[in-house]
């Protein structure tokens, strides 16, 4: 009896061995098999071409080395052993958590370098959902010893999952220009190119039939953000811009290409969106009478471009009354302006509840989280809950201006960094346009054609 259940032991002993030594094997194969590659292509010449060692040595060495000296050979090399290293790594920091995902660790299907780390593809195991990879998140940055990991949902099936491993930061210290900086005319309709998200890829907006809400400590880069969508809208001659510069100083080089500038009268800013709602009623009678559901590119009705800065200084303001009837307008033209072709990005360096509440966020869009200083102020721009699941603007580096997280109506925030313009680019910008607009036979400022 003893000696049966002895060797029960030791096979079962020497089957871990063999077990752990296979899992080895295949989690260093990419690399074994260069080994058996360089092994073999020596043997060859050794036992077949009867080099001898030394010639067959130095055959398998230079070709070694013209592989390595070889830029496109190289890289592939490089890429194919970083993923290796990448795959190996990240199975082992799914071994060492505790809970389901050690239990059923989801498999890496693909490995794509990105500037600040790589992105891993995944499927995750039947019986384990996203929940418990995002729950596990922190513990695998800490096993793969990175600054942070996220993970993000493939929209399109449930079992597929894209986990970043963010190893440096995306940003630096360069910062990048605005590519519109020297444009000489613009199609507003086009997508905006706004800046470069954390893999380093160029992230466009297209504000038709979208608002913009953006949210941030002071100096976070929110006037830089103004200033890039509006050189998109000011260089396209057909598009009426109705600015609100509640700080007089951001928003004035564009004052001359503007059909309404208001400052910081609150009751002049309430005639002015009373008359843009009016502009709005006659072009839902236009609509009808075309029989057309909205405003679409090509079809002659201009789009009307909403910018204010600061939103706290109108919604907030001491004359409770005047305040309240800015915020009924404004939330009006939010509700209805999208078919109409009115759009409205609005800026606030108080990203709170009386500013902005969640009745008015949601009428938009898209949402610009710049670095706030709590959890909450990042949450009261982007919604409730992302602060949790790992977007939070008050994490992002105050020394990063232009830094924020971007969310989309249904997406998942992306953080980005926006194109640098200074304020003399600016002025230049505006003159050009003031050019463009006045030499344009483009369509009648503030009126319909
Ligand atoms: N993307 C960027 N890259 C580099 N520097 C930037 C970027 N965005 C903003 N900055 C710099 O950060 C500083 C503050 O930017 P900005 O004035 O846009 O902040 P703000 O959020 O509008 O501040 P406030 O709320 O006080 O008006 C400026 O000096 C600007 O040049």
């Amino acid at each position: 009896m003893v000696n049966q259940s002895q060797s029960s032991t030791e096979r079962s002993v020497s089957d871990e061995l063999f077990e752990l030594a296979l899992q080895a094997c295949w989690r260093w194969r990419l690399e074994l098999c260069l080994l058996a590659i360089t092994a073999g292509a020596f043997a060859l010449l050794y036992f077949k071409g009867k080099f001898g060692p030394v010639l067959s040595g130095i055959s398998v060495g230079l070709t070694l080395v013209v592989i390595v000296a070889i830029p496109t050979t190289r890289r592939l090399l490089g890429r194919m052993l970083h993923s290796a290293r990448v795959r190996r790594n990240l199975d082992l920091a799914f071994t060492f958590v505790q809970g389901r995902i050690s239990e059923r660790k989801p498999k890496i299907l693909r490995i794509e370098k990105t500037i600040s780390g790589d992105i891993a593809t995944l499927r995750l195991r039947p019986g384990t959902s996203i929940k418990d990879l995002e729950d596990t998140a922190r513990i695998i940055a800490v096993n793969l010893e990175v600054r942070d990991v996220k993970v993000t949902q493939d929209p399109t099936r449930a079992n597929r999952v894209w986990l970043s491993i963010l190893r440096r930061d995306p940003f630096g210290d360069q910062t990048m220009s605005q590519p519109l900086l020297n444009k000489t005319q613009t199609d507003f309709w086009d997508p905006i190119p706004i800046g470069i998200n954390d893999q380093g890829k160029t992230v466009f907006v297209g504000l038709p039939e979208h608002s913009l809400l953006i949210g941030g400590e002071p100096g976070g880069g929110k006037s830089v953000l103004l200033w890039s969508l509006l050189t998109a809208a000011a260089l396209d001659p057909s598009i009426v811009l109705w600015l609100f510069d509640g700080k007089m100083v951001q928003l004035a080089p564009w004052r001359k290409c503007a059909h309404s500038f208001v400052g910081m009268e609150i009751d002049k800013a309430i005639t002015a969106l009373e008359a843009l709602r009016a502009e709005m009623e006659l072009r839902y009678q236009k609509l009808l009478d075309y029989e057309v559901e909205k405003v679409v590119k090509g079809d002659g009705l201009p789009l009307h471009l909403v910018v204010i800065d600061e939103l706290a200084l109108y919604v907030s303001h001491p004359d409770k009354k005047a305040a309240q009837r800015f915020s009924d307008l404004l939330r009006d033209l939010l509700a209805r302006g999208r078919a109409a072709g009115v759009i409205v990005v609005a800026a606030t360096q108080k990203p709170s509840v009386d500013v902005v509440p969640s009745s008015l966020r949601d009428l938009f869009g898209f949402r610009w989280a710049m670095r706030c200083t709590t959890k909450d102020a990042s949450d009261t721009i982007l919604g409730s809950g992302w602060a949790t699941r790992g977007y939070s603007a008050a994490e992002i580096d105050p020394a990063k201006r232009g830094v924020g997280f971007l969310l989309h109506e249904g997406g998942i925030p992306v953080l980005l960094r926006t194109f640098e313009l200074k304020y003399e680019d600016v002025v230049a910008i505006a003159k050009r346009a003031f050019n463009l607009r006045h030499n344009n036979d483009g369509p009648d400022e503030g009126s319909d054609q």
